[in-house]
C-alpha cells in the first residue's frame, strides 16, 4: 500500500470514529418520553424553551425560577404542550438551602430525576468593570454555587438513573470579553468545576454525564435588551438553542457548541493565535453604543 493510500485510510478511520463517537444526529425525541427532568432559570429565554421542547417530548418537568407569576404561565403551556405532568417551585439560587429545595422537589414529585439542566443566571451589567468584589462574589454564589449545591444534591438519584448534568455556559466562559468581567469569572469557574468533576466521574466509573454548553449570542429579551447596538453580530434563535442544548444532554456529549460557527471555529483560534481572536471580536464591537450602566 502507497504512502497515500495508507494517510487516506487513516484520515477516513478517523472520520469515522469521530461520526460513531460524536453519535451525530442519533437523537429522537422519544428519548425524553418520560423521563424526569429540573430546568432552573426557565421563566423566561432559553430556559422557557426548553421547558416547551421537553413538554413536547412528553418529559415529567419541574421548572424554577424567581417570578410565580411566569413559572405558572410556563407550567399551564407545559401542560397543553403534553408534559407527562409539570410543576414549578419559585426561590432565589442566591440561597444554597433554595438549591437543594429545588432537587428534593424533585424527588418527592417523581421519585427520581433523569436530567438535571442548570441555566438560570443572576442579573449583571454589560459594561467595564467597576470594582465591586461584592458583586462577583454574589454572582459567583448564583450562577456557580447553586449549580454546585444542586448537583450535588441531585447524584444519587442521577446515579440512580445513568442520568446527565447540563450546565448552560457561554462563549463568555471559554474566552475572556469586554464588559462581562463578572459574568465571565462565573461562567469560566463552572468549566473548572463541571469539567474536573467530569473527569472523576470517568476514573471512578460513574455513569452520569456531564454536559458544558458554550453558547453565543442568542435572541432572549434579556440579551437583547443589553447588548443591542454594541455587538454587531446577530442573535441566534432560542427555540433552536434550546433544543441543541437538550439534545447534546440526551446523547451524553461532553459539550455542546451553539451556534457552532461562533463558538467552535473561533475557539479553534484560541490557544493558537489568541490576539488574532481577540482583535476578531473586538471588531464585533461598537463601543460607542454602550448604555449608561443601570
Ligand atoms: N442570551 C444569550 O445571549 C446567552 C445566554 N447564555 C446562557 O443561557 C442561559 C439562559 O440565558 P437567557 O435565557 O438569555 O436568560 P434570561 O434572562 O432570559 O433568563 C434567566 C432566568 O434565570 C432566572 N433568574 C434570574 N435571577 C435568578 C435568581 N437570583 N435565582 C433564580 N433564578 C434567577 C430568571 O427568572 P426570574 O427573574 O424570574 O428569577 C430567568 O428565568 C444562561 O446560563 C446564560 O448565561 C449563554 C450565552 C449567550
Ligand atoms: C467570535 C466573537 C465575535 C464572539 C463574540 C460573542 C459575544 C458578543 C457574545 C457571546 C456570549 C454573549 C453574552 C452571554 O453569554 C450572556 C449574556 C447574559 C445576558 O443576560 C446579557 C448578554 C450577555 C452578556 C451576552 C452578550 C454577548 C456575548 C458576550
Amino acid at each position: 500500500m502507497s504512502l497515500l493510500s495508507k494517510v487516506s485510510v487513516a484520515l477516513i478511520a478517523i472520520l469515522l470514529a469521530y461520526y460513531l463517537y460524536s453519535g451525530y444526529d442519533a437523537f429522537e425525541p422519544s428519548m425524553l418520553k418520560g423521563k424526569k427532568v429540573i430546568v432552573t432559570g426557565a421563566s423566561s429565554g432559553i430556559g422557557e424553551q426548553m421547558a416547551y421542547h421537553l413538554a413536547q417530548m412528553g418529559s415529567h418537568i419541574l421548572i424554577t425560577a424567581r417570578t410565580e407569576e411566569k413559572l405558572k404561565k410556563v407550567v399551564e403551556k407545559c401542560v397543553k404542550l403534553g408534559a407527562a405532568s409539570a410543576y414549578y417551585i419559585p426561590g432565589s439560587m442566591d440561597n444554597m438551602t433554595f438549591a437543594k429545595q429545588v432537587v428534593q422537589e424533585g424527588k418527592r414529585l417523581f421519585g427520581g430525576l433523569d436530567m438535571l439542566i442548570l441555566n438560570h443566571i443572576g442579573y449583571t451589567y454589560f459594561n467595564y468593570f467597576d470594582g465591586d468584589v461584592d458583586h462577583v462574589r454574589n454572582l459567583l454564589e448564583i450562577n456557580v454555587l447553586s449549580y454546585a449545591t444542586m448537583t450535588v444534591e441531585a447524584l444519587p438519584m442521577l446515579k440512580k438513573s445513568n442520568g446527565n448534568v447540563v450546565v448552560v455556559s457561554s462563549f463568555a466562559g471559554k474566552v475572556g470579553l469586554p464588559f462581562t468581567v463578572p459574568y465571565s469569572t462565573t461562567k469560566f469557574a463552572l468549566d473548572g468545576f463541571f469539567s474536573s468533576l467530569r473527569m472523576e466521574f470517568k476514573q471512578q466509573k460513574t455513569n452520569v454525564s456531564v454536559t458544558l454548553c458554550v453558547i453565543s449570542y442568542i435572541d432572549t429579551d434579556s440579551a437583547v435588551n443589553t447588548v443591542s447596538g454594541v455587538i454587531q453580530q446577530p442573535a441566534a434563535p432560542k427555540e433552536e438553542c434550546a433544543l441543541e442544548i437538550i439534545k447534546g444532554g440526551a446523547l451524553r456529549k461532553r459539550e455542546v457548541y451553539y451556534q457552532y460557527q461562533a463558538t467552535k471555529i473561533p475557539l479553534l483560534l484560541r490557544d493558537w493565535a489568541p490576539e488574532f481572536l481577540e482583535n476578531l471580536v473586538l471588531m464585533n464591537y461598537d463601543v460607542t453604543k454602550l448604555k449608561q450602566k443601570q
